[in-house]
């Protein structure tokens, strides 16, 4: 990544915009080698996977892991359906993985994964209050987002489409509507199955991506972390160059003045 232009959450600098899951590998070996290959900014633990601080040696080995890669940690609440739940889950993260960020994820609907967004709010206010950096996971709703905002959050991160679908963006229109609406970090969360769907919100403006399914489930996901951190350059770059304009008609990019076969329109 440009070191010219590196994502800033609450004040903290990254110079990675991809942030990582780091469920559903096929190995740790390979999700190892993922990390290493995409260098995110971020990964995301949840606390069910992280057992305890090993002490008497019997750790499940992921704590080790994400020592060993030395990327910070964004503990997520997955799984959470009510505030309180949240709140729980999110003080025994901080604990465990001595961090105040959190991925705030309150599930309001188990067939889509859909947040909650008539708690959501509270939710992410608690947290602040508390002390919390909170990377809320909502919709691309602009009244919600505007209001996570509002109490606090300092950045938000809509669906593209429900997690694990690797559909890509469901909702173009809305995405790009709240990306033009709001003036904070945005990163797109969930739903991204192919690289070219990651550099698509990048050109669209949106400030990083938080993936998981599609990497951990691909072929090859050494290779396709590295593709999908490629896109994210790639469509950052394309940002800050500034696109052209799409034109009505076909305009000749080669100049045909002077040629022997001009012909007058
Ligand atoms: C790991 C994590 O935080 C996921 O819940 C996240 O939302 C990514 O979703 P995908 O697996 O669809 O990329």
């Amino acid at each position: 990544m440009n070191p010219d232009d590196p994502l800033v959450l609450y004040g903290q600098t990254f110079n990675s915009r991809l942030l990582l899951g780091t469920a559903r590998y096929p190995s740790p070996d390979v999700l190892e080698a993922a990390v290493k290959r995409a260098q995110p900014a971020m990964l995301t633990a949840s606390l069910r996977r992280q057992t305890a601080t090993p002490s008497n040696g019997s750790d499940n080995g992921f704590w080790e892991l994400l020592r060993r890669l030395d990327v910070p940690v964004l503990p997520n609440t997955a799984g959470c359906h009510s505030v309180p739940e949240v709140i729980v889950t999110a003080q025994m993260a901080r604990e465990l993985f001595d961090t105040p960020w959190i991925k705030l994820e309150l599930i309001g609907d188990d067939y889509t994964l859909q947040p909650d967004t008539l708690n959501l709010v509270d939710a992410a206010s608690q947290l602040i209050r508390d002390g919390f950096q909170v990377l809320p996971y909502c919709t691309e709703d602009l009244v919600l987002c505007q209001r996570l905002v509002d109490v606090g959050c300092q950045a938000v991160m809509p669906w593209a489409a429900p997690i694990g679908t690797g559909r890509g963006p469901v909702n173009p229109y809305a995405l790009q509507l709240l990306r033009e609406r709001l003036d904070v970090p945005m990163l797109v969360d969930a739903g991204l199955g192919l690289p070219s769907h990651a550099c698509q919100v990048m050109e669209w403006g949106y400030d990083g991506v938080l993936l998981n399914t599609a990497v951990a489930l691909a072929q090859d996901p050494v290779a396709m972390a590295g593709a999908f951190a490629d896109a994210v350059q790639a469509g950052r770059s394309a940002r800050r160059a500034g696109a052209m304009a799409a034109q009505e008609s076909a305009q000749p990019s080669t100049p045909v003045l002077g040629t022997p076969f001009w012909h007058q329109s």
